[in-house]
């Protein structure tokens, strides 16, 4: 696994604080990350893949300053969002997977064959061809996580992942995470889905509340939310 570091983070929107002193490294296989609307957990995911930089201090991925390597972190970090409208970017199914292996040096062959096998992963392949907005909830968040996994990341950081999505398609896609060969690091607020992770870190107020074990950081989440 990557060794995902936090090193005395802060972060602030303007002038309002939202990450305090964040100091985490991360070794774990899964990782989940939880805590109330507002605590900062959004913004702790993103600083992995540097969609964020923190105001101070330093996030490294395997000893990678994130702000000052931005192409080769993303190359290692996949990021799939809440929505996932908002990260299906060409006109098909078979395109979108495509285009996360434009500039890798692949050749037309090659990205032919990864996107093939990324499609039928993800129980894709016959809606190939067809334009992504089709697609169901459910479907296009197993687009979405496609199109990142087909770029062979070795790390994913899924930033409530199921939110939008009813049981039946959470639990799905919470099995395709929970079977990636990838580290994994989910921003949730279903705390069931953790239950088989290595690590849950609670955040609070910009701060960590809680590091341990799932069982044990969920019932100090369970209490703090009373
Ligand atoms: N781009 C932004 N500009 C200004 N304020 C922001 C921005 N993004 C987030 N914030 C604010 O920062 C705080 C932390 O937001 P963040 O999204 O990290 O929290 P979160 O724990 O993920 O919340 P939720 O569970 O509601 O998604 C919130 O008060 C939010 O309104």
């Amino acid at each position: 696994m990557s060794q995902i570091e936090f090193r005395n983070v802060h972060h602030a929107y303007a002038d309002r604080l939202v990450l305090d002193g964040i100091d985490l490294t991360l070794t774990e296989g899964r990782v989940g990350i939880v805590g109330a609307n507002g605590s900062g957990k959004s913004t702790l995911a993103r600083m992995i893949n540097g969609l964020v930089d923190p105001t101070s201090g330093v996030v490294s991925i395997d000893g990678l300053h994130v702000a000052k390597n931005r192409r080769a972190v993303r190359r290692k970090v996949g990021f799939i969002f809440t929505n996932p409208d908002n990260q299906i970017v060409m006109p098909t199914v078979g395109e979108d997977v495509a285009f996360t292996l434009r500039r890798t040096g692949l050749s037309k062959d090659q990205v032919a064959t990864r996107t093939a096998a990324a499609l039928d992963r993800f129980g894709l392949s016959e809606l190939a061809e067809q334009p992504a907005h089709l697609l169901s909830g459910g479907q296009k968040q197993l687009l979405a996580m496609a199109s990142v996994i087909v770029g062979d990341p070795a790390i994913v950081v899924a930033d409530e992942p199921t939110t939008l999505l009813d049981y039946r398609n959470a639990r799905m896609i919470n099995e395709m995470l929970a079977g990636l060969d990838q580290q994994v690091v989910v921003v949730t607020h279903h705390l069931h889905l953790l239950e088989n992770f290595d690590r849950v870190i609670v955040i609070e107020d910009g701060r960590v509340y809680a590091d341990d074990t799932p069982q044990r950081a969920l019932d100090a989440y369970r209490a703090l939310l009373g």
